[in-house]
């Protein structure tokens, strides 16, 4: 059975004497315990009490790594373990506030009734004063039917809540649209899109999120021609943007031209497939693919690519592999190619540790945690919102995929995703395709 990774918090005493977290560092370390946020809490005379955020693949391990510190002696102790992420999530992430304050009377009149009704008409006389009098233009559904929630499978939309939470927070604080999550209990293409067609008036946009394939595909294709309001599955095309802008990044720091790579991608649906058509539309000759789902194998072939059979054979064949399987340690350090470039983007866990890929002869890897839709999806439709574009353009997603590349800083395969200029530059990029194209109401 794969092992799902978690984060705990070690609150842990050290007595103040040069070493002593040197040791606790090393006794999680011995176990294979990944480090990440070192808080200290409290510095007193005789201890330091620090909170340390450990990621650990399962609670035996988390156990062995407590007793660890605990047996290490001198004073050291861990005094507690925490669950920061969930408590992170209590109440859920996101929540509706006003945006204005009521406190008079005289506030309560131009807000509410009867003020609102003169708004509600000046909209009546000219629907495009929606996009000035409410925030219907700055505001993006984020709709899923629970199918593909990460790599973790068909778990249902409430399930799934707390990524689409995510995704709104990361709206919200990287481009500045309110984020709704719609939880559909269909995943019947009629039916999704007769739903989302009922309420898009509320939107300036939408996000399909974690929708799995081949549904996905009908979905997305129907809703985009019959909207005049930009909607995009970021499963799909912000996945392929990020990946094209790391591929991208990759070959101009070993000097090869992407084009003339070879470019495997493991795993066909809803990432797979968007990935290996937008790496053909920028160029690439020859594209290979692997899926034990024949129908996924056949719709690459329809895009013009290769398919092969198996997972051995990509890694054979080609300089560049790509994985969206959800399938973690699908790729096998064997496998790897001396100078390959691996980028296994399956969440929450690799196909492939990017440090077991490199140990292995990989030239560059990554993981999902690192070429993540992040990095795309709040500047597509910040960019899209801004130009009022009626759609999401391959241009623009080439657009986006360029604007990361050129916000990426010399030796990092991608930008840092809190660097606030990566989705200002994607915004603007994207916004500037729109207008020439004429892509706007
Ligand atoms: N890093 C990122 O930004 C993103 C990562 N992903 C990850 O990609 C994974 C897949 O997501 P979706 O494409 O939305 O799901 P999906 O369910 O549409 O596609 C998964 C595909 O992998 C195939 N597959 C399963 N086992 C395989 C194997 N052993 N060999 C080859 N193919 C295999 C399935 O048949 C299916 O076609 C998830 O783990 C998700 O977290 C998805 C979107 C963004
Ligand atoms: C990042 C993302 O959208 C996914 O893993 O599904
Ligand atoms: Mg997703």
């Amino acid at each position: 059975m794969s092992q799902i990774q978690f984060i705990r918090n070690l609150i842990i005493e050290t007595p103040s004497k040069p070493g002593n977290f040197a040791k606790v560092a090393s006794a999680i370390g011995e176990l294979k315990g990944d480090i990440g946020d070192i808080q200290t809490i409290k510095v007193g005379t005789l201890s330091t009490i620090r909170d340390v955020s450990i990621q650990c693949t399962s609670e035996e391990q988390l156990d062995q790594i407590v007793a660890a510190i605990n047996a290490i002696g001198d004073g050291i102790q861990v005094h507690a373990v925490t669950d920061d992420v969930l408590h992170a999530h209590e109440g859920g992430k996101i929540a509706m506030k006003s945006r204005v304050e009521v406190r008079s009377l005289g506030d309560l009149r131009r807000i509410y009734t009867p003020g609102v009704a003169n708004v509600c008409k000046v909209i009546q006389n000219d629907p495009v004063q929606a996009d000035y009098f409410t925030g219907i233009s700055n505001t993006v559904a984020i709709v899923t039917d629970g199918t593909a929630i990460l790599g973790l499978g068909n778990i249902g939309p409430v399930a799934g809540m707390p990524v689409m939470e995510g995704k709104a927070v990361l709206f919200d604080q990287f481009a500045g649209i309110s984020g709704i999550p719609i939880l559909l209990d269909t995943s019947d293409p009629d039916e999704v899109v007769e739903t989302v067609k009922h309420i898009h008036q509320s939107f300036g946009g939408i996000l399909l999120e974690d929708i799995g394939s081949p549904h996905c595909f009908e979905i997305e294709e129907r809703l985009k021609a019959e909207l005049d309001i930009p909607v995009m599955h970021d499963d799909q095309h912000g996945t392929a943007v990020v990946t094209l802008a790391s591929a991208l990044s990759a070959c101009r720091q070993s000097g090869v031209e992407l084009s003339q790579s070879v470019v495997g991608q493991i795993g066909l649906g809803a990432a797979g497939l968007a990935i290996s058509r937008m790496f053909m539309a920028y160029g690439v000759k020859e594209m290979y693919g692997v899926d034990p789902n024949s129908e996924a194998a056949d719709r690459l072939k329809q895009h013009g690519g290769t398919a092969l059979d198996s997972v051995e054979e990509i890694m054979k064949t080609c300089d560049i592999v790509i994985a969206t399987t959800g399938v973690q340690g699908l790729i096998k350090p064997e496998m790897v190619r001396q100078g390959q470039i691996i980028l296994a983007l399956s969440n929450p866990n690799a196909e492939i540790e990017p440090e077991a890929a490199l140990e292995a002869g990989a030239a560059f890897a990554a993981d999902g945690r690192q070429v993540n839709n992040i990095l795309g999806f709040p500047g597509i439709f910040r960019g899209a919102l801004n130009a009022h574009a009626k759609d999401i353009t391959y241009p623009m997603l080439i657009a986006a995929a360029l604007a990361i590349l050129d916000s990426t800083k010399p030796g990092d395969l991608v930008p840092h995703p809190l660097d606030p200029t990566v989705h200002a530059n994607v915004a603007s990029a994207v916004e500037r395709v729109a207008n020439e194209e004429e892509n706007t109401i």
